[in-house]
């Protein structure tokens, strides 16, 4: 099942049909847990490359005797089943997670596609485990240093990449920013005609290789809204959305055009789990945290059965994305513009979650999406520009970040004050999208820039090879030339000695003759 990467060269968009797809759902079981295996629980669910089983556990059958199938078991078929319940043959570890999730996606989002992968489940069912990892080792984290190996072979083929990160959680229906340290709770969601909905003033930072990244890991993680339940110890109790959003650049020969530019992004959402607040045990904050978490699942969840239903019987029931951030924030995921993915986690044990979550998936599987790859042709001259512009702009940007700060906190302070927008706020707010705007433009002319220098530079430091190698080989034939004249020297020494030492043996011989027949010497 797993799609091997392609060459990295900017291809031309496919035809549409291959644009339309179904959301493609993958279900991954995890092994026991230690409280699981005190409990001498039993697995009940099997698997096969693509389908699933569920058998009903043993207390519950008895309760489900009334019905005709009773305890049968559910049997579910996906686009692949990721068995990771114990290390028996097609055991999925979390390489073979990315090889046979988080490969295809990246390499969509290369392709120029927006894409997504959200991980679905009950609490403790390993979705934090399956997107972020233990160490390093989960799908974001492979996804993001394929990523970064793959924009280094770009290079060789002319094309500059620039990746952005994002980093906010869903909590309590409101929208976090976590990559800003004083984050201020509640930003807004709006929705653009182009690009659908998304979160103003979310804060986006430029990333030069997968050790920029790790950082940003770092201080989003610890930002996220964790707490102690009695189903996991470190539980999300939020949604979390990654992004990357890559801007591929692709130059001519020479390195003076720009030739095509491509844009899309990778959207990585860990989901909040579902939650029954009697098994987690939750009161309080954390109550109404799990009430909120499972308003908006049931929210997606009636979004993906009437996009389910929309898809399969050609209606077209209006979805009620609004009702929940979540929904609005996944709309294009869900049903637009996207290439998107599902994983549901599920815990071996736990028939009434299990089977919950699979029947979500399951409704998942038949949303289907239109996929647009954005790519422009472009025909843009790049202007070379000297090191002092460059070292300005820096100053520029630095400038602009320190005004959009000061901009973010008097922002911030107002709306504490007043609760409401004023015509200053507007203001603010305005002349703020245009510094962000500003400050955007002109770090991607750097970047371009000084791509475009080191492209040259390195052209220059190949010339220069090849010109050194041609000194060499010229001093090497020079040297060549001259020992081919000592050697033709001495040869003519030689040749002059044999003519000598030859005319020496003629006389010789004229002598010898004359003394055995001196009439022969006086013919
Ligand atoms: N495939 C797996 N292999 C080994 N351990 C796993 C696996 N999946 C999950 N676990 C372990 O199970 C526990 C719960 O997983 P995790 O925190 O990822 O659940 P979750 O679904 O994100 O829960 P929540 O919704 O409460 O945040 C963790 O201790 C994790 O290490």
């Amino acid at each position: 099942m797993s799609v091997p990467l392609r060459s990295l060269a900017l291809s031309a968009p496919r035809d549409a049909d291959s644009n339309h797809g179904n959301v493609k759902v993958f279900v991954r079981v995890r092994p026991f847990l230690t409280r699981e295996t005190e409990k001498n629980t039993r697995c009940l669910v099997s698997m096969s490359e693509t389908s699933v089983t569920l058998s009903p556990e043993e207390k519950s059958i008895s309760s489900l005797e009334q019905t005709p199938k009773a305890g049968a078991p559910s049997v579910f078929h996906f686009d692949r089943a990721l068995w990771s319940f114990d290390e028996r043959d097609g055991f999925v570890d979390q390489q073979k997670a990315y090889h046979l999730v988080g490969e295809e996606y990246l390499q969509h989002t290369l392709e120029g596609y927006n894409t997504c992968i959200l991980a679905y489940g009950q609490t403790g069912s390993g979705k934090s485990y399956t997107m972020m990892g233990d160490s390093a080792n989960g799908l974001i984290p492979l996804i993001c240093q394929h990523l970064f190996r793959q924009t280094s072979q770009m290079r060789r083929n002319q094309v500059s990449c620039t990746v952005r990160v994002s980093y906010f959680e869903i909590y309590n229906e409101q929208v976090r920013d976590l990559l800003c340290d004083d984050s201020y709770a509640g930003l807004r969601v709006r929705e653009s005609p182009s690009e659908g909905p998304y979160v103003e003033n979310l804060s986006e930072f430029t990333v030069n290789g997968y050790n920029d990244i790790e950082k940003y890991f770092a201080i989003g993680n610890k930002q996220r809204s964790t707490a102690l339940t009695k189903m996991n110890n470190q539980s999300s109790r939020s949604h979390a959305v990654f992004t990357l959003s890559v801007k591929q650049v692709k130059f001519s020969e020479s390195g003076d055009e720009i030739i095509l530019e491509k844009n899309s992004k990778l959207r990585l959402v860990d989901l909040a789990g579902s939650e029954r607040a009697s098994a987690t045990g939750t009161s309080g904050v954390r109550l109404k945290e799990g009430s909120n978490i499972n308003k908006s699942l049931s929210t997606l969840g009636r979004v993906i059965s009437i996009l389910s239903a929309n898809s399969t019987s050609q209606k077209n029931t209006m979805v009620p994305y609004r009702d929940s951030t979540l929904t609005w924030i996944l709309k294009e995921s869900l049903g637009g513009n996207s290439k998107t993915a599902m994983i549901a986690c599920i815990a071996p044990t736990d028939y009434e979650e299990t089977l919950s979550t699979l029947r979500y998936a399951d409704s998942a599987k038949r949303i289907t999406t239109v996929a647009t790859q954005k790519i422009s042709n472009v025909h843009i001259k790049v202007k070379m520009e000297d090191k002092m512009v460059l070292d300005d702009k820096d100053f520029e940007i630095t400038a602009l970040q320190q005004e959009i700060l000061g901009l973010q906190q008097v922002l911030q302070r107002q709306g504490e004050k007043e609760g409401e927008e004023t015509a200053l706020l507007g203001m603010y707010r305005a002349k703020l999208q245009v510094l962000k705007r500003s400050a955007e433009y002109f770090e991607d002319r750097m970047i371009m820039t000084s791509f475009r220098n080191e492209m040259l530079h390195e052209r220059n430091q190949g010339l220069t090879l090849q010109l050194d190698g041609y000194d060499k080989n010229f001093a090497s034939l020079m040297r060549d030339v001259t020992s081919v004249g000592h050697t033709m020297t001495s040869l003519d020494r030689e040749l002059g000695e044999l003519k000598v030492r030859s005319v020496e043996f003629s006389d010789s011989l004229q002598r010898d003759l004359a003394a055995f027949s001196p009439e022969a010497v006086f013919e």
